[in-house]
């Protein structure tokens, strides 16, 4: 599966320090993994939780999805260490936390000279330079971060996010500019499937190609949103039938449903078709 077409739409959070929920995670259906050694470890549990994280790491079992390591940020105490225990490791990649500018990706990529880099997206410096930081060569992914954004900004959270509804879209405008992937932040009440359900909604029609999560009980909900429908299934194929039929005709222009459909639309019915069969790879 190459880069630009691997599914993101559930990304769980592991916290490096709990072997049962490593362990747990080789048999849960999310498309993605954040092992994380940053804020869901303990300062006193950070050098056990790299240790362990390593060790689960080269024990293997995590299939084919895709595999991030969160480090502490290099000017912390553990980010070195970090660096050095996870240079070659079996991983598709590093996720940087609050990344305030390309300069931030730079540093990393000249300590890592192998990997993927994934960025953070929960700092105002870095929303401010999302452009530079989703241009950096090396830039893989990004991730927002919605609690650390809330709290930099000093903000309240509301039901429709629309405190942070600025900073979610210049960084999904930034990603799409350098044709990156880009995944929301998480939804703390784990218990709360309709809210998630509700964020996840508005997540996906933003744009975002799927959401972060901290409970394997999100999982479900948050593939089922970010897949294509078997309804925009149907209506791709259709739209693509109509559009051939059309050209073959000598139109540039078809009508599907009472609504124009032109070239435009179909490169957004082939995407739509090639998201649900790599999903379905994934799955296989
Ligand atoms: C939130 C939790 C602390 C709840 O844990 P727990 O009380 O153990 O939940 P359950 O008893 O319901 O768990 C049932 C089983 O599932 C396993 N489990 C739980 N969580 C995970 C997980 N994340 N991944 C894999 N497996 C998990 C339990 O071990 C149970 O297994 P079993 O006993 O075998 O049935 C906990 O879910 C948790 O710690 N979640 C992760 C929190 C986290 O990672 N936080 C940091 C990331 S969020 C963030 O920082 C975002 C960003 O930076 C920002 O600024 O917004
Ligand atoms: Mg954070």
């Amino acid at each position: 599966m190459t880069q630009s077409t691997r599914p993101y739409r559930s990304v769980l959070y592991i916290p490096g320090s709990n072997a049962r929920a490593l362990d747990k995670a080789r048999s849960l259906a999310a498309d993605a993994i954040i092992f994380d050694l940053e804020d869901a470890v303990a300062p006193d549990a950070k050098d056990q939780a790299r240790a362990t994280l390593r060790e689960e790491l080269d024990k293997g079992g995590y299939g084919n999805r895709a595999k991030l390591v969160r480090i502490n940020g290099f000017e912390s105490r553990w980010g070195n260490a970090d660096i050095q225990a996870f240079r070659n490791a079996e991983i598709d990649g590093i996720l940087l936390p609050k990344v305030n500018s390309a300069y931030d990706v730079e540093t990393l990529a000249e300590m890592m000279s192998d990997v993927a880099i994934w960025a953070m997206m929960e700092t105002a410096s870095g929303v401010l330079n999302a452009k530079e930081i989703a241009a950096h060569p090396r830039l893989a992914g990004i991730v927002m971060g919605t609690n650390d954004l809330v709290k930099e900004l000093g903000a309240r959270p509301g039901p429709d996010r629309a405190e942070i509804m600025m900073a979610l879209q210049i960084s999904l405008i930034a990603a799409r500019a350098d044709g990156v992937p880009i995944v929301d932040g998480v939804y703390n009440a784990f218990k709360d499937d309709e809210g998630l359900r509700r964020e996840c909604e508005q997540g996906r029609d933003l744009g975002f190609d799927g959401k972060t999560l901290i409970h394997p009980a999100q999982i479900a909900i948050a593939n089922e949103v970010f897949a294509p429908s078997q309804a925009d299934l149907d209506l791709a194929r259709r739209q693509i039938a109509a559009f051939e039929e059309a050209e073959a005709a000598g139109q540039g222009v078809a009508v599907v449903d009472g609504k124009i459909v032109e070239n435009l639309h179909i490169v957004t019915a082939k995407a739509l078709i090639a998201k649900a069969d790599a999903i379905a790879d994934l799955e296989g």
